[in-house]
């Protein structure tokens, strides 16, 4: 496969199954992470993995704190998060950490590092030909996010489930790029997908 129809076939599967990347594998996933555009090189990308060994732990501790009656969450999504930290081959806590002092490059500029690199790790996770997700939800409470060790100078940014893809999925239609792309003019574009 050429590098661009790589770069076109990569897509997002929650419906992941045993093997996980190895250590090895891991460590040049992660790797790709740092190879981001960063304005100011100020290296805001955070990764926390979690362990399988640790995974049982880690479940109980959301359990409870989403169980807290402030939270409020539905049933069917505690039942949910419990099913992808628990089935999931690989979880890695995405984070940020936000820098203010010293530096003119934005916080907004850092989140769009942070996330270039996110980006850059599932491309690698698809270069191994392992599966991925990036979710964010509202399972992000004050007690996950400490827990983690994310409160502030920190952003958490969500989750990643990496593992190996059922066989039967394939990569879903694409939108039609020249719906997204104008060429300017000299007049302020109307982009074909927003005059629909
Ligand atoms: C920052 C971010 C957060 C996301 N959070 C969720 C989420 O909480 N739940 C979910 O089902 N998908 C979430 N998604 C979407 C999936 O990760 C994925 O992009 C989507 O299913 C489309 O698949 P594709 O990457 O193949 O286009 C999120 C995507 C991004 C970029």
């Amino acid at each position: 496969m050429s590098n661009i129809d790589f770069l076109l076939s990569r897509f997002s599967s929650g419906a992941l199954k045993e093997p996980a990347p190895s250590d090895q594998q891991l460590h040049q996933i992660l790797s790709a992470a740092v190879c981001a555009p960063d304005h100011g090189k100020l290296r805001p990308w955070r990764f926390i993995v979690i362990p399988k060994q640790n995974r049982a732990e880690w479940l109980q501790s959301v359990e409870q704190s989403m169980q807290k009656p402030e939270y409020d969450y539905p049933a069917s999504y505690l039942q949910k998060v419990q099913h992808n930290f628990s089935c999931a081959p690989m979880v890695i806590a995405l984070g940020m950490r936000q820098i203010t002092e010293k530096t003119s490059v934005t916080v907004d500029e850092q989140l769009m590092a942070s996330s270039a690199a996110v980006m850059n790790v599932l491309n690698a996770v698809h270069a191994f030909g392992f599966g991925a997700k990036w979710v964010t939800g509202p399972i992000a409470n004050q007690d996950i996010v400490d827990g983690l060790g994310f409160q502030e100078p920190y952003r958490m940014l969500g989750f990643l489930f990496i593992g190996t893809l059922c066989e039967a999925e394939v990569a879903p239609p694409r939108v039609a790029i020249d719906d997204y792309v104008a060429i300017w003019n000299g007049k302020p574009v109307q982009f074909k997908v927003d005059s629909k």
